[in-house]
């Protein structure tokens, strides 16, 4: 009887700016709508901080982390590599992760300030979120907007068998209290990639990779994807083009695995890994109410869904399906807020738009070698219908990565736009590498043109002199 007088409670709250997800994105809006002169609330069903600080980016960084330092310290003679203590590992990850505890991130929305509200929220018509809390239902109304942060959840493939040997997604992955001793991963992406190196590099005895394609990282330059197969082969990670599960076994839950793969002989093992995208986070979020489908909520470059009358409505991060990458989120989370804090003045703030998600995001990928881009690669650009040449260098053959470590590898790929003479795209691949990218990133975005980047001299002996030597192969 209590309990039905409590969820019959309607609690109504108004706020300038209310934000359904309390991710990276959802929370950088509310720090700038703040900072603007609004109040705000945000809305989180699990933990504050998202997906990222949680099953994704923070704790797959601490568990890569050894795994990239041994590698280096595997190419520098005189240094040896004893084994990798497994459990210490897991434990910083585990204080990397906050043992799953988000008062700290719960603390610092309040202290923005804004309302943090735990619970489920959905959207019921214009300006309006109800939230379906531990106690009963809160509804609250926005008096400039509504913001919808709820980010992507991973896509499982229909394959018979698939859905009762209840997979690892990144959740389970990114969390394991163990290191499977066999691992057959599906995907041939980011996460795919990612974990697949990983868990072989903290202990996986076999760890095969199954690509539906013929290549990794198909969104990379081909090069990047062809080194890093190789470098996994190298390891002894067995990575196999064109196959594809079409049936899995698993007769006892948590039990071993099999993979069946055509006509190709099954795949045994202790763990079955998932990685093959994902999805716009939309599950009962109201879309509808507002006229809306499921799926991608399309956004224009200030951030406004299209299509909903009254412009009252924003969606950021993964949500918008622009680029699924925390920075990237967060960007658009500035860009949000600032907006919407400008618009509540009287002020268009026509400055305030996304330009970084046209010309490319900037990504790292942390295997080895690290994979690093921004902009457009070759074939995107010479779509996009620009005069292209493609410069390419060896960066083994700079003294700076050369002393990085006996036999390293790696390649720098600039793609130059003819007509302008500035960079459309730059990728690097190879040890070391994810640090090269912000000055690409800058390069790239401010349009610096390649006879004023000449005088932006590169210090010897670093690996940044990959910049000179691609600038000299270019022909200056
Ligand atoms: C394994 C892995 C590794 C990654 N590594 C990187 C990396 O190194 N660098 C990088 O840039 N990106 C990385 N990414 C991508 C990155 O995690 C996402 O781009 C980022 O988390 C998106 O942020 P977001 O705020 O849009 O969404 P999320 O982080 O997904 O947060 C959304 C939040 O909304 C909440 N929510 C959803 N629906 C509701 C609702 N109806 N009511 C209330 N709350 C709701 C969820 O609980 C969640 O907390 C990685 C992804 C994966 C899977
Ligand atoms: N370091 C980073 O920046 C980082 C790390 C991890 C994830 N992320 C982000 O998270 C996003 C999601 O990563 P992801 O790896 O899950 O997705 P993804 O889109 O990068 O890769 C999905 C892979 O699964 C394959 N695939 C799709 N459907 C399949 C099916 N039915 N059967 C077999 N294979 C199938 C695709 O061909 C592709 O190789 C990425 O867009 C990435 O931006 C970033």
């Amino acid at each position: 009887m209590h309990r039905r007088v409590l969820l019959e409670a309607v609690v109504a709250d108004e706020f300038d700016v209310i934000v359904i997800g309390g991710g990276p994105a959802g929370e950088n809006v509310v720090d700038r709508a703040v900072r603007g002169g609004l109040t705000a609330a945000i809305v989180e069903e699990r933990l504050a901080g998202g997906e990222c600080s949680y099953w994704a980016c923070v704790p797959s960084k601490a568990l890569l982390r050894p795994v990239d330092l041994a590698g280096e310290v595997a190419r520098v003679p005189g240094l040896s590599l004893g084994e990798i203590d497994v459990a210490a590992v897991l434990a910083r990850r585990d204080e990397a992760v906050k043992h799953f505890d988000d008062s700290g991130q719960v603390g610092w929305i309040e202290g923005v300030p804004a309302e943090f509200v735990r619970g489920h929220g959905r959207i019921d018509g214009t300006k309006t979120v109800r939230v379906t809390t531990e106690d009963g239902e809160r509804v609250l109304t926005a008096r400039q907007a509504v913001v919808l942060a709820t980010g992507s959840t991973p896509v499982v493939p229909r394959v018979p068998g698939m859905a009762e040997a209840n997979p690892w997604t990144n959740h389970e992955v990114t969390a394991t209290a163990s290191i499977p001793e066999r691992l057959v991963v599906i995907g041939g992406g980011v996460v795919a990639c990612e974990m697949a190196q990983a868990m072989h590099g903290l202990g996986a005895r076999q760890t095969t990779v199954l690509v539906r394609g013929d290549g990794l990282l198909n969104r990379m330059e081909p090069f990047a994807g062809e080194m890093l197969a190789e470098s996994f082969a190298d390891a002894g990670i067995d990575v196999r083009f064109h196959a594809e599960a079409d049936r899995i076994e698993r007769p006892e839950p948590g039990g071993k695995v099999t993979v069946h793969l055509g006509a190709e002989p099954p795949l045994e093992a202790d763990e079955l890994l998932v990685a093959t995208g994902r999805r716009a986070a939309t599950s009962d979020l109201g879309l509808g109410t507002v006229g809306l489908p499921d799926g991608i909520v399309e956004v224009d470059d200030s951030m406004r869904a299209t299509g909903v009358p009254g412009g009252w409505l924003y969606a950021v991060g993964d949500l918008n399906g622009r680029a699924l990458l925390t920075h990237m989120g967060k960007y658009q989370a500035r860009i949000c807020g600032d907006v919407i804090a400008a618009r509540a003045r009287g002020d268009e703030l026509p400055a305030m738009r996304d330009l970084a998600d046209g010309y490319g995001a900037p990504q790292v990928i942390f295997t080895d070698p690290q994979i690093c881009a921004v902009g457009r690669t070759e074939r995107v650009a010479r779509e996009a219908g620009f005069r292209v040449r493609v410069v390419d260098y060896d960066m083994g053959n700079v003294t700076g990565a050369y002393l990085l470590g006996e036999g390293y590898r790696g390649r720098a790929r600039a793609i130059v736009d003819e007509d302008r003479k500035v960079l459309l795209g730059v990728t690097f691949v190879g040890p070391g590498a994810a640090e090269l990218l912000h000055a690409a990133t800058i390069a790239v975005t401010a349009e610096v043109p390649l006879d004023r980047l000449w005088h932006a001299v590169p210090s010897y002996p670093t690996v940044s002199e990959v910049w000179l030597r691609l600038l000299e192969t270019y022909g200056l």
